[in-house]
């Protein structure tokens, strides 16, 4: 059979018979999947070696969105998320996005930057040439702090100077960009910004104080764009209010700031299953959606192509790995990047930048005909449900009432749970 993310009825199989279609889809060993089991997954002990002063674990739910074609590639995408609808939403998408081939993606080639801060420059332009004079052996000296990344293809590419006027004087700002290869860079750069800030300081004249990455990471882009179908969206009225509620999102940050929220429902789901650093990249999205002029607006645009269908993109940061952080020593997240089978940190950040478009569509589709609450209130509604008390037997009857009497609440939950039991 040929790999097909395409699944009708996944959402009615069982956990395990799910997991081995993923495990089929994707190519692996189904028994790489057992780790999705909260025992089998990050124990106490392993917790209490990433981070401090460790009590316990939390679980979130992993589910897998399906539908996705990325570059023409059949693609299953595992999700962590809290939040119902969430995991449907993107596969709703996702399939709508297949009439017309999926996602296309591009990226830049994964360059942090790092910066180094330094203050009381009696003459900041003449220190702003004098250290770009020395680019050279600043860059050698960075470099000679990760000889490995040099042998994977990576290491120092530039090196730039800024002079940022404050209330405090003006700073001069030295930005080192490194080729970080398949690492998200954050601790790469920050040992080369270190060694370089001596040095910086006695040829800018002045004392260096903040050595780190930017979380702005502008020059490491990710990009995706589809063309969704107008009659699999709905016809071209829903085309037309699409493109007004994305216009809105441009012009008006209030509306902004819920837009790019659908967005990034989409990437940290997948940037947190995949050990991934959830809010470096939450915090170069943001910046990232201020505009020249320094208002905050979308991240996505969409507009109607030539044959009223409408294409929908997205282009932000994306600073995650393959290696470091947490992505080899967490379980799932190792078993979630073998779900994706992606060979490099730059298509995975493609493929998360792809879930934030399909994301977005979904909920941005919703609000623009029948609005969010039908379908996000009726998968939310297991959530009240069993907030309410309902066991597993139970929760089908709480759940159909619930939607049909078009109050997914905790107490009529409550109600209704009551009404069954005496009933029963
Ligand atoms: C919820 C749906 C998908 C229902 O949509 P629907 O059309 O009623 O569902 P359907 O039963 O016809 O199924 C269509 C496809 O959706 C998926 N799907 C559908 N249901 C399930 C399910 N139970 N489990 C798994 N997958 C599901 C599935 O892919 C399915 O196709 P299939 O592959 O099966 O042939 C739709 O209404 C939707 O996309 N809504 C958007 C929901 C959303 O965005 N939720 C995020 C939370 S709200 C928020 O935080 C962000 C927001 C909204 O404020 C952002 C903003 O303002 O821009
Ligand atoms: N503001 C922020 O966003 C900050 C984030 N962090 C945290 O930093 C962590 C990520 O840092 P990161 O530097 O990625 O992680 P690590 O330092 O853990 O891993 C990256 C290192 O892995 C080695 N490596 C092995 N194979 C490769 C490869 N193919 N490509 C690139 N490097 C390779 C290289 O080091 P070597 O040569 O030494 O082997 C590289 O420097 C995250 O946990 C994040 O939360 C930390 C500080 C600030």
């Amino acid at each position: 059979m040929p790999r097909t993310s395409r699944i009708p009825g996944f959402r009615d199989l069982s956990v395990s018979e799910r997991r081995a279609r993923v495990a089929e889809t994707a190519e692996i060993d189904p028994q790489s999947l057992a780790v999705f089991d909260p025992e089998r997954g990050l124990g106490v002990d392993l917790a209490d070696r990433l981070i401090e002063n460790v009590v316990g674990v939390l679980g979130v739910p992993v589910g897998i969105a399906t539908n996705f074609v990325v570059n023409g590639r059949e693609l299953l995408v595992p999700m962590a998320t809290e939040e119902a609808s969430v995991v449907a939403a993107a596969s709703n998408a996702a399939r709508i996005a297949r009439v017309h081939g999926g996602f296309t993606t591009s990226a830049t080639t994964p360059i942090m930057q790092a910066q180094v801060q330094i203050v009381g420059v009696a003459d900041p332009e003449g220190a702003r040439l004098r250290l770009l004079e020395h680019r050279d052996e600043l860059i050698a000296l960075a470099d000679s702090q990760d000889p490995l990344l040099g042998k994977l293809g990576g290491g120092v590419r530039d090196l730039t100077v800024r002079l940022v006027p404050s209330r405090a004087g003006t700073y001069v700002v030295a930005h080192l960009h490194v080729d970080v290869r398949d690492a998200m860079g954050a601790n790469a750069v920050n040992t080369m910004a270190e060694a370089v800030a001596d040095r910086a300081g006695e040829i800018a004249g002045g004392r260096t104080l903040l050595r780190i990455l930017t979380n702005k990471a502008d020059l490491r882009l990710a990009r995706a764009r589809a063309v969704f179908d107008a009659d699999a969206l709905g016809g071209g009225t829903v085309v037309d209010d699409i493109v007004h509620a994305a216009a809105l999102a441009e012009a008006d940050p209030y509306r902004a700031a819920t837009h790019n929220k659908g967005i990034m429902n989409g990437i940290s789901a997948v940037v947190l299953a995949t050990g991934n650093d959830t809010r470096a990249v939450e915090a170069g999205a943001h910046s990232h959606a201020v505009s020249p002029d320094g208002r905050y607006t979308s991240l996505s645009r969409f507009e109607k192509d030539a044959d009223g269908n409408l294409v929908g993109t997205l282009e932000l940061p994306m600073a995650v790995g393959l290696v470091g952080g947490a992505t080899k020593a967490h379980p799932v997240a190792k078993a979630a990047l073998s779900v994706l089978g992606v060979s490099s940190a730059t298509e995975l950040a493609e493929i998360i930048t792809a879930v934030g478009l399909a994301q977005n569509l979904a909920a941005v589709r919703a609000l623009a005909t029948e609005g969010i609450q039908r379908g996000h209130m009726s998968l939310h509604a297991r959530n009240v449900a069993t907030t309410a008390g309902a066991t597993p037997e139970e929760l089908p009857a709480v759940v159909a009432r619930l939607i049909a009497d078009k109050a997914v609440r905790v107490d009529h939950a409550e109600r209704v749970l009551a009404e069954l039991r005496a009933n029963a």
